[in-house]
């Protein structure tokens, strides 16, 4: 684990008044803050851009309580695709900064999550996880996961990153034509017809998909770009949903959309003892 004392110039550990800790990233080409609990980025900001991500505006004050925005990372299962916390135990543990480069135009930072707090939780399990930020004039983040059992385990998983709009209702997201998607709503498995636009709650598991994703909003457009994942998860709450949702502001679907690299549904995997696995996101602006 590295000391405050090791850390570069660019990075500081700050604490909000409710004693959750952050990594904060003050850098020439990005400003950027991570939560050490569920080593979880809720700001990126390159320089000369907007933000990247979306954070919640309400802050909560039980240091234990899941973050709302950025990019939550759902581990070792999605939604409740297993028993116990909805989206895993990742979320809510805390991580270790295990090392940390700033170079000119990019910080690298590396979060393990301690094996003993794994299996505190999941007793009959072993994993090693981290996850690796690349911060530049884009974002990327990569969760390697490694089997260290004597049993094949089963993973699912997705990097749950809220995007900024300017307005949902002009978002077109495009990159998704003629692909399947389980909609989570409706429990029924459909296809992709048209560009995606969003006038209610959209929940879906997108399947076999590979390629970028084009997130039109505005005069925005933002890329999603994923690596060791054949599902994407879209999701809008919309008005009756963001209203029972903790940590949101009741507009606050208005603003924002996930996009998630995923393995998720018939895209969970089954690591062999002393199999990997890197789950990867980039974020970033298209012309
Ligand atoms: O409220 P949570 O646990 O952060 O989950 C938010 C949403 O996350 C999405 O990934 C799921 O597809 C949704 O079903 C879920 O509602």
């Amino acid at each position: 684990m590295l000391e405050t004392s090791d850390l570069p110039p660019e990075l500081r550990l700050v604490a909000n008044e409710h004693g959750r800790q952050f990594i904060h990233v003050d850098h020439p080409a990005v400003q950027a803050r991570i939560a050490l609990q569920g080593a979880h980025i809720i700001q990126c900001r390159p320089a000369g851009q907007r933000p990247l991500l979306w954070m919640s505006p309400t802050d909560p004050c039980k240091p234990d309580t899941a973050l709302r925005g950025g990019v939550p990372l759902c581990w070792p299962w999605f939604a409740d695709e297993r028993e116990g916390p909805a989206h895993g135990i990742a979320r809510t543990s805390n991580w270790d900064l295990v090392d940390a480069r700033v170079e000119s135009e990019t910080v690298h930072l590396m979060l393990e999550l301690a094996p003993e707090t794994i299996t505190r939780q999941l007793p009959d399990e072993a994993w090693v996880v981290w996850v690796e930020f690349r911060l530049a004039h884009e974002l990327e983040v990569g969760l390697t996961t490694t089997n260290t059992g004597t049993r094949p385990q089963r993973l699912s998983q997705a990097l749950h990153s809220y995007l900024p709009v300017t307005d949902i209702a002009d978002v077109e997201i495009t990159g998704l034509l003629g692909c399947a998607y389980i909609d989570k709503l409706q429990g029924a498995t459909l296809v992709q017809e048209a560009p995606l636009r969003f006038a209610q709650e959209v929940d879906r598991i997108y399947l076999d998909h590979h390629g970028d994703i084009d997130i039109h909003t505005g005069d925005d457009h933002l890329r999603v770009s994923r690596a060791g994942s054949e599902s994407v998860v879209l999701w809008n709450p919309w008005q009756a949903k963001a209203a029972r949702l903790s940590q949101f502001p009741p507009d606050g679907y208005r603003t924002m959309v996930c996009v998630e690299a995923a393995n998720a549904g018939p895209d969970g995997r089954v690591l062999a003892p002393g199999e990997s696995h890197t789950l990867v996101t980039r974020i970033g602006r298209s012309a």
